[in-house]
């Protein structure tokens, strides 16, 4: 079974609102949408692989994160570990640098369904806190 870390980034303004961005239709969890966010390489940090995928996806270099919640989910072909970073300061504007569509949601209206099923417990936290 493949095991992978992940390292994500909640990108939440002054608003309140939080920019997701949408999955490409070839990739796994095709055209759902996402925290921005992938693979923790080989010897990197969680912290230094979520400020080079943010950077690589949506163009920002985060100034601060707080880990807001680490799940563990077994889909049929791999079992992912995902980390979950609460970033409310970062330099730039984000938007979809590979392409991908992105859209800020408030807080309280996040939709579980529009995400993978790993995401639902985050989903649910950040709905409770909002
Ligand atoms: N980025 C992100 N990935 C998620 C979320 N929820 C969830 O189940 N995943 C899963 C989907 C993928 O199996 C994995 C993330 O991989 P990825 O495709 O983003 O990896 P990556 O950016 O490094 O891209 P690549 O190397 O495959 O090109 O985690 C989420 O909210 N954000
Ligand atoms: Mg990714």
């Amino acid at each position: 079974m493949k095991k992978l870390q992940i390292s994500t980034g909640i990108l939440r303004n002054a608003a309140g609102e939080i920019f997701i961005t949408q999955r490409a239709a070839d990739a796994h969890m095709a055209n759902m949408w996402e925290f921005p966010g992938g693979k923790i390489e080989e010897g990197e940090s969680p912290e230094l692989a979520l400020a080079r995928e943010l950077f690589e996806e949506v163009g920002i270099l985060p100034e601060s994160a707080m880990l807001f919640d680490k799940l563990e989910f077994e889909f049929p072909d791999r079992h992912i570990t995902l980390w979950f970073w609460l970033v409310d300061s970062w330099q730039g504007e984000p938007w979809g640098k590979e392409g991908q569509p992105g859209r800020w949601v408030a807080q309280k209206d996040l939709l579980a369904e529009e995400f993978p099923p790993a995401n639902g417990p985050v989903i649910a936290k950040l709905i409770a806190q909002a």
